[in-house]
């Protein structure tokens, strides 16, 4: 297996770029977490939540109509924008041009949602976060990804991982097939696991951060909505996906010796977001 580089505290301390004293809510970024279906509308508050206590200074989430008072009644602070169907995402219409855009939690592969992730693919020239449902539709139609924006940010997990490059045989064949095919589509895949690596063309980069505690429902929803915030503030995604794994990994460090493995859950990550960014300056 190719060697990897690791992501330590020293690596993101050097592109950890702390909040400017005359920062206000404009300049911290506009996200926008496209997320959810009838069933699946706690992936969207999930993903909505963290990426707002990532630090980005607006989040905008679009959801089925299903989704509209459960958002706003969850979380106060994002404003949400609705499709016109009720259970699952059809026309995707944004009420501004956001500076980043996480795409796929919970959202199903009904055809309709198929579509609408086709058709904002094409137009959207947004940095990207793609995860769960939007991977597994993409790896049905993979010359998609001739459209999303150079370095959009992939975020599978195993199974994940498998429907986009197909089986592997071993563990290194699994790193080879995922070079691969992050250099024919020009994306960065993070490759979730325990420990998640980041694959960046030719470059590996292993995750030091995290324990088994994120073995928990909704933890990858999370990190898009980490992942998100950081593109939305301007970080650059071979940056934002670094510091995303590492700050996510960080929350279960930080929360376990209080939580223990078995209550810890994807919120106790949203917890322990301030306390993370607060250890980056121990
Ligand atoms: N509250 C909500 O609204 C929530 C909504 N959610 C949303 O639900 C949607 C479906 O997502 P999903 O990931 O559960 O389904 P799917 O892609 O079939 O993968 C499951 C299979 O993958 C495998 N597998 C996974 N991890 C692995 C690992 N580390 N290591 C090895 N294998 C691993 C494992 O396969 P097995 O080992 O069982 O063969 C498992 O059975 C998605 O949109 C998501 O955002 C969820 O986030 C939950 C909270
Ligand atoms: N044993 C583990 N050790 C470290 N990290 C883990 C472990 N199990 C899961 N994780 C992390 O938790 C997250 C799970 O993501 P995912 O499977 O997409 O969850 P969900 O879809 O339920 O939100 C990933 O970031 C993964 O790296
Ligand atoms: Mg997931």
């Amino acid at each position: 297996m190719k060697s990897s580089y690791l992501i330590t505290k020293e690596e993101i301390l050097k592109l950890y770029k702390p909040i400017d004293s005359k920062a206000h809510k404009g300049t911290q970024g506009h996200a926008v977490i496209i997320a959810g279906s009838y069933g699946k509308i706690g992936a969207a508050v999930l993903a909505s939540k963290s990426c707002l206590k990532t630090g980005c200074g607006l989040v905008t989430t679009f959801v089925p109509k299903c989704g509209y008072q459960i958002l706003q009644i969850s979380i106060l602070e994002v404003m949400v924008a609705t499709d016109e169907n009720v259970n699952f995402i059809t026309n995707i219409h944004l009420p501004l041009i956001p500076q980043a855009v996480g795409f796929g939690p919970g959202i199903g592969k009904e055809l309709g949602t198929q579509k609408a992730l086709f058709e904002f693919l094409r137009v959207n020239k947004a940095p990207l976060v793609l995860d769960a449902d939007a991977l597994n539709i993409i790896s049905e139609n993979l010359s998609w990804l001739e459209l999303v924006p150079e370095d959009t940010i992939l975020t599978p997990h195993p199974k994940e991982l498998e429907r986009l490059i197909g089986k592997w045989n071993s563990e290194a064949e699994k790193f080879q097939k995922t070079i691969a095919f992050s250099e024919k589509y020009k994306v960065i895949v993070v490759m979730k696991g325990a420990p998640t690596f980041i694959i960046n063309r030719t470059s590996v980069y292993e995750n030091t951060t995290g324990n088994a505690a994120l073995a928990t429902a909704g933890s990858g929803d999370t990190l898009t909505g980490i992942l998100t915030s950081l593109l939305a503030q301007g970080y650059e995604p071979k940056y934002a996906s670094k510091f995303g794994v590492y700050l996510h990994g960080l929350t279960a460090d930080l929360a376990l010796p209080k939580t223990g493995y078995e209550s810890f859950t994807a919120s106790t990550i949203i917890k322990y977001l301030g306390k993370a960014f607060l250890e980056l300056e121990n």
